[in-house]
């Protein structure tokens, strides 16, 4: 057995060298599915089948990059040459280069959903129809529920159930604001995250330019983690992709029928039995062994997916040892449950030696998160918070990126329409509606009425104002041309006055916000500083804003997370599936929360429980070593005081497995419990300097890239000394750098390279 595959089990290796044909691994959580999937495109890279023809879909970047740096440590750099993304991220990179074959500009936006959100607000307004009764969440759901069933507005419109179910909530206009909101989207050039999907079907569907058959002949291989939450869209990607005569039908999916938790969203158990009936020939291998918890943990899963009928029944055993029981904490009030669960930590830290990032705090939603945040603060422990209000959702932020995209594409309404007073510059709401109205008349979009305002008949200062800005954004635009996003973004927070503006707020929340746009400006910094050249593209890794744009608009939370580490991890039970954590407190375990009211009082309260309930299993099994449970019986909701039950769950898990939590303080300390060790099989590549072999930051004076010619020797920021042996390209330098024993050669672009010659 070749060394990299040592670390399989008997199944999981068979599973990772069968090449050629379809294949499906279904098995319970803790079994080694990444890891086969992992394992599995180390083993095609290395048995020579060329890195750009693997596609890997996975649940989040950051497990693509997990995976890509364990992939790396077998095969080398090859690693970064696999698409390796979410659904999301590699059909955007897709569209960004095919956009313009179905009528999208390549620079097109991408809506987040509050972009998307108020789009439709918009229109709701401009229909004259009732926001209270027409909430923008509602509809986008429907609209969102609507693509991802691949539903045009046009068959939408003459859909009698969705007509129906429109009219009885009290919303019968839905299919005409969904056909004004994608005329709208076309009209800004930008794509919502359902278009992602949505768009990427029609691409392959329509087939303009037999596109299909470019990205068949390059995925010749297909692998799909967290198989089971792939809804019918994304199912009808692959099929398009994998499923056609001829085709080698290499296809890899991996999943847990019993950790499906986005029937909401559209995913069903079905595509596993869909897989099944269009892959007849399937091989299929089931994984028992549990490598991640130990048997408490195991158990009291077990316990609790028995009471689903419908699941698969797998056995699962582990080798990790008996454990420690799990643990009930009972609270008051739900600040209370927020100061045990700190407690804790600050006695499970001393007594176990575990470190802050060794916890997680999982709950069924993220308005719980403040009060946690609150009690570990108190108690001194750093923490994250992933989910919720992200850093990208905050209005200084935003506003800064809505320039930035602005520039980018002018057509783009939403972020148009939050800067162009902003800071203030004397366009007030009314010439503003003065000149909508004159441009709707004449079917103009708000961009092209800017430009022409004076001739709209909006004059005076506003109209001054008006044409000042669209001059300002001209000048930014001509400098996009040359310039890399970082020292574009950095005239851009200067010139337009956002800094002044955010200056002149001197409270804790008006520094903050300073503070926030600093962090984004340094975040455009590390992305242009990354000057390797990325093979795959056949061009070198573009820096222009458009690519920061689509980055960061497809960045999850868990992005931002590169270099903070010690920290506590609060997140949602949804944001914690496929990861795993030493030490995991489940909390907020109550009637009317976990499961949720809405579940509770569905109308097939049945099926929506049991969905509840894998969603609680998802949350067990994440657990390595220790798992505490705990509930409040009263909690502010809503603003009012809420009386709840404890959790039906807990009482489905053997009393057994459960030891009620004593107080601080009485509890004997363990003898023999070993500190969490990470055992990751592959270490990282070990790419990265130590600081004391990099250059002094202070002493690094960039040299002029004329002057980097081949035998030269420099210094780079990151990879130390080394010597160019090539200069190749044409207006994009790139150079060939041979640099020290465990960085080795490296292909470089000039423009953005910080070298510095030395001797
Ligand atoms: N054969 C093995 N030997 C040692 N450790 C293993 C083996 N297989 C898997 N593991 C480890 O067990 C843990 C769980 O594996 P992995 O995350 O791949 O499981 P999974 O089936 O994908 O779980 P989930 O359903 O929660 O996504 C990981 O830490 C992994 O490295
Ligand atoms: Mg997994």
């Amino acid at each position: 057995m070749s060394d990299y595959l040592s670390g399989l089990n008997d199944i999981q290796y068979k599973a990772v060298t069968h090449i050629n044909g379809p294949l499906l691994v279904i098995a319970g959580p803790g079994s080694g599915k990444t890891r086969v999937l992992t394992y599995r495109i180390a083993h095609l890279v290395k048995t020579g089948i060329p890195p750009w023809e693997i596609l890997a879909l996975t649940f989040t970047n950051k497990a693509a990059r997990e995976m890509k740096e364990r992939i790396a440590g077998v095969v080398g750099d090859k690693a970064n040459q696999i698409w390796a993304g979410t659904f999301h991220s590699i059909f955007a990179r897709i569209l960004r280069s095919e956009a313009e074959k179905i009528g999208f500009p390549s620079n097109f936006s991408i809506y987040d959903a509050s972009d998307a959100k108020s789009a439709i607000t918009a229109i709701i307004k401009a229909q004259g129809l009732d926001p209270k009764v027409y909430a923008a969440n509602k509809v986008y759901s429907r609209i969102s529920m609507a693509k991802n069933q691949l539903v045009s507005p046009q068959a939408y419109a003459t859909d009698p159930d969705r007509i129906m179910q429109d009219k009885s909530a009290k919303m019968p206009y839905v299919y005409k604001i969904y056909d004004l909101y994608v005329k709208k989207c076309a009209q800004s050039g930008a794509m919502d995250f359902d278009d992602l999907l949505y768009q990427m079907h029609r691409l392959l569907d329509l087939n303009p330019d037999n596109v299909v058959e470019k990205y068949r002949k390059k995925f010749k291989y297909v692998l799909v983690d967290e198989f089971q939450d792939t809804n019918s869209l994304q199912y009808g990607i692959i099929q398009l992709l994998v499923n056609y005569p001829g085709s080698p039908r290499n296809i890899c999916v991996v999943g847990d029928d019993a950790q499906s938790i986005y029937a909401f969203r559209g995913a069903t158990i079905q595509n596993i039995l869909d897989f099944e009936r269009d892959y007849p020939e399937l091989v299929v291998y089931k994984l028992e062994q549990n490598y991640r918890s130990t048997n408490y943990i195991v158990q009291a899963a077990n316990d609790v997916i028995a009471y689903n009928s419908k699941q698969i029944r797998k056995k699962i055993f582990t080798d990790k040892g008996t454990g420690e029981q799990i643990k009930v904490m009972r609270a008051v009030t739900d600040k209370e449950e927020a100061r045990l669960v700190a407690e804790s930590i600050v006695e499970m830290k001393n007594r176990l030696h575990l470190k802050n990032e060794d916890f997680a705090i999982l709950y069924r939603v993220n308005a719980q998160s403040r009060v946690f945040e609150e009690a570990l603060k108190n108690k001194r422990l750093a923490y994250k918070v992933y989910g919720g209000m992200s850093f990208y959702e905050r209005k200084e932020v935003k506003d800064t990126l809505s320039y930035l995209r602005t520039i980018i594409n002018p057509k783009d309404e939403e972020a148009l329409a939050r800067i162009v007073n902003y800071p203030t510059r004397g366009i007030g709401d009314t010439s503003l509606t003065k000149l909508r109205n004159a441009a709707a008349e004449r079917g103009l979009g708000l961009w092209e009425a800017l430009k022409a305002a004076p001739q709209l008949g909006v004059g005076g200062r506003a109209g001054r104002s008006m044409v000042e800005f669209v001059a300002m954004i001209e000048t930014f635009q001509r400098w996009a041309k040359d310039d890399d996003a970082y020292e574009l973004a950095k005239r851009v927070v200067r010139m337009t006055g956002i800094n002044d503006q955010l200056k002149k707020d001197k409270t804790a929340e008006g520094k903050a916000r300073v503070d926030n746009v600093q962090e984004l400006l340094d975040g455009i910094k590390s992305f242009v500083e990354e000057d390797e050249v990325d093979e795959l593209l056949d061009d070198v890794l573009d820096k222009s804003l458009t690519s920061y744009l689509q980055n960061i608009a497809l960045i999850t939370d868990f992005d931002n997370d590169a270099n903070e580490n010690d920290r506590v991890k609060l997140m949602s039970v949804h944001a914690a599936k496929g990861l795993e954590f030493p030490a995991v407190f489940i909390v907020g375990l109550e009637e009317n929360l976990f499961p949720s009211t809405m579940a509770l009082k569905a109308k097939d309260s049945r099926s929506a429980t049991d969905e509840e309930r894998r969603l609680f299993y998802v949350a067990i099994t994440r657990a390595e070593q220790y798992l505490t449970l705990s509930y409040a019986s009263s909690r502010y909701r809503f603003g009012k005081m809420q009386y709840n039950n404890s959790s039906r769950f807990l009482e489905e898990i053997s009393p057994s497995c459960l030891a009620l939590a004593q107080p601080m303080g009485n509890r004997a300390t363990v003898s023999g419990v070993k500190r969490y060790q990470n055992s990751r099989p592959m270490a990282n590549s070990g790419r990265q300097l130590r600081k004391s072999e990099l250059p002094k930051i202070k002493d690094f004076r960039p040299s002029p890239v004329q002057k980097l010619l081949p035998g030269v020797k420099v210094m780079h920021e990151r990879f130390g000394k080394g010597k160019i042996i090539a200069v190749d390209g044409g207006d994009k330098k790139v150079a060939t750098i041979l640099f020290g024993e465990r960085i080795g050669e490296k292909r470089i672009m000039l423009k953005y390279a910080k070298l510095m010659i030395i001797d």
